[in-house]
């Protein structure tokens, strides 16, 4: 149109070229061939000779008419399109290649409550409550009168309200099972109040069929549907049958949001549709509306699924299949999933203790061995040990790989290892990589449960250094040193130094800071595999990698521990961690502690490029 810029106009992809295309990534396993329509020009219906090269979908007669319905089409130009198929019901596909960061969709909330299993919240603004003021039409906990009049809040106060009950909770700071049947309550009284939300809430997958019969079902039988038929009357309005489809619409799409000091549901209707994989290629997070933003956290090839991850990425293969099995409704076979090496970062990887009686064994005949050797004339080599062995261990860390980091390294890929032979299956035999022997009985998962229940209650405590360190000690020979129980404990450690009390960042000795250091690169390595590109968990350890690598240079240096050209290295080294967690956490709300830390990265890159400057180095 004359005067108006198209400036942000995707290119023309001619109409052969695209359809050539589309047949390439229908060849895709999973997506089934769609029927051949005839495009038609989204401006005149004519014939399509072209599609947008942004959607790839959109057709036009010509260039022309691209330009001229561009505003039109623009709301509704994106890089993806649903697909569907018999194992994956509906999914996005993308539609042309799409770069890391790229934003691929913002979805409002169609509607949010507290979780099924929550402390008291205020159903206003989902604050935690103590009981200070409660609701006057109901006597559920609000934060204050502000919170009364909510639209929110309306659906349960109503039905409480008509039921003649007036709700007492007195006890705070704990899960209450009150809240169980909230969400569901506020979804059901939809159906009246907004039919066409209802609708769209009703199109979302329910694993109805899946969902009957099982243990998640009988439990919500008595917390949910029996509360709302029998104390809240109404079961002549909703029957059985649609307050379980609401359960398992709540199941398998809420997404949880985390508000600064709790969190709740919220249903998405185009995120709903993201498929799962335990390695995603997409990036989620909630701005300050708490629109879902949904981003290409990798490169992503047109054809290929977008995908997120359901589930606790820092977890074992049996976690995760468990937990989407119980709640999803589905195996997941991913390719993380399929290989019962986890792309060798052994997530669920044990020892093999016959494995490592033998490498014992050995080990023994050798020194005495050399003894022998050394007995008849052999080379004397003086054992340093004590301080000098720590000495000698400090420096070599901080100058390079030393031979034992090295093979501690290739010891995590050689093992040996115990893994579940057909990951895939809750019964799976599982098999040592190094001797092939297979167990018999549930001994890995035995062991497993021992260790994550302990770990789990680390956790809870707020854990301090030196209880992390013995727990990683104490099951260090028992499991391989990126077990999920481990990462997660790492994850805890590699923040505690620098942050407890006694142990904050310009407190910290090189040997600690070698340690948090060595805690990061360990974490990151596997975060590099199982959450490439913008992740959050990568974006918090590059930061913690910054500091410990920044705060060892600087304190090595100032004493002439490492020579300048060592300390430059390492200055780069920590320079290019800070850059990579700004630009990784660049994608956060700043109403978020990521977003805050992505912002304070920013600020650090321009001190940290000031401090390599004085030092008289380039970066
Ligand atoms: C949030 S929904 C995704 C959209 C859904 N496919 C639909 O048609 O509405 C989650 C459900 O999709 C299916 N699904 C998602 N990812 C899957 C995967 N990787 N393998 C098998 N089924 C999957 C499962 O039925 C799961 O419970």
């Amino acid at each position: 149109m004359p005067g108006e810029s198209h400036g942000d106009v995707p290119v023309a992809v001619p109409l052969q070229v695209a359809m050539e295309a589309s047949a390439l990534c229908n060849g895709h396993a999973s997506t089934p061939t769609e029927p051949a329509k005839t495009l038609t020009c989204s401006e005149c219906a004519k014939v399509a000779t072209i599609v947008c090269g942004g959607c790839w979908t959109a057709g036009f007669c010509a260039r022309d008419h691209q330009l001229t319905g561009w505003t039109k089409h623009r709301p509704k130009c994106r890089p993806w399109r649903v697909s569907s198929s018999p194992d994956l019901g509906r999914f996005m596909v993308a539609t042309k290649d799409i770069a890391g960061g790229e934003l691929l969709m913002e979805d409002a909330p169609l509607m949010m409550g507290p979780k099924m299993m929550t402390e008291p919240v205020c159903l206003g603004c989902y604050r935690p409550v103590d009981g200070d003021y409660n609701c006057k039409g109901c006597g559920f906990p609000l934060c204050s009168s502000d919170c009364e009049g909510t639209e929110d809040h309306e659906a349960e106060c109503r039905a409480v309200q008509a039921s003649g009950i007036h709700v007492k909770v007195s006890m705070f700071g704990e899960v209450n099972s009150m809240y169980e049947c909230i969400t569901p309550l506020r979804v059901l009284s939809l159906r009246d109040k907004n039919p066409s939300l209802w609708n769209k809430l009703m199109s979302l997958e329910s694993n109805s069929d899946m969902r009957e019969g099982t243990e998640v079902a009988a439990i919500t039988q008595q917390t949910v549907v029996d509360i709302i038929h029998n104390r809240l009357q109404l079961e002549d309005e909703f029957g059985t049958e649609i307050i379980d489809k609401v359960l398992g619409i709540l199941d398998t799409n809420a997404f949880e949001i985390r508000l600064p000091d709790s969190s709740i549901l919220g249903v998405y209707q185009k995120a709903s549709l993201l498929e799962h994989d335990c390695i995603p290629n997409t990036h989620r997070t909630f701005d300050a509306d708490l629109n879902l933003v949904i981003r290409a956290a990798v490169p992503i090839k047109r054809g290929q699924h977008l995908t997120s991850c359901y589930t606790e990425p820092l977890s074992t293969t049996n976690g995760r299949q468990e937990h989407l099995r119980s709640t999803k409704y589905f195996t997941c076979s991913c390719k993380r999933c399929r290989d019962p090496t986890e792309l060798k970062t052994f997530t669920s990887g044990i020892k093999c203790g016959d494995c490592v009686e033998k490498q014992e064994e050995a080990a023994k005949q050798k020194r005495a061995e050399e003894k022998e050797a050394r007995g008849r004339g052999g080379t004397r080599g003086g054992k340093r040990g004590g301080v000098a062995s720590r000495i000698n261990k400090f420096q070599t860390g901080a100058q390079g790989e030393s031979s034992s980091t090295s093979q501690v390294e290739e010891e995590k890929i050689t093992g040996p290892w115990i893994v579940p032979q057909d990951p895939l299956s809750p019964s799976s035999n599982w098999v040592c990589l190094t001797c092939k022997s297979s167990t018999t009985d549930d001994y890995p998962e035995r062991i497993t449960s021992v260790m994550q229940e302990e770990a789990e209650e680390l956790e809870e405590t707020n854990p301090n250094i030196e209880a992390c360190e013995t727990f990683l000690e104490k099951w260090n020979s028992t499991f391989h040193p990126n077990h999920a129980c481990f990462l997660n404990i790492k994850y805890v450690l590699l923040h505690l130094y620098g942050s407890e009390e006694g142990y904050e960042l310009e407190e910290l000795t090189p040997i600690h800071l070698t340690r948090k250091e060595e805690l990061c690169q360990e974490v990151m390595k596997v975060a590099d595999v199982i959450q490439p590109g913008i992740s959050r968990l990568r974006g918090s350890v590059l930061y913690e990698l910054y500091q410990a690598i920044f705060y060892k240079t600087r304190a090595m240096s100032m004493v002439g521990a490492i020579p300048a050209e060592q300390a430059r290295k390492m200055a780069m080294e920590a320079l290019t961690a800070l850059k990579e967690c700004a630009r990784v956490l660049s994608y956060e709300p700043e109403v978020q502690p990521e977003g805050q830390l992505g912002l304070e990265a920013k600020e650090e890159i321009k001190m940290l490029q000031k401090w390599i400057k004085q030092e008289g180095w380039k970066y």
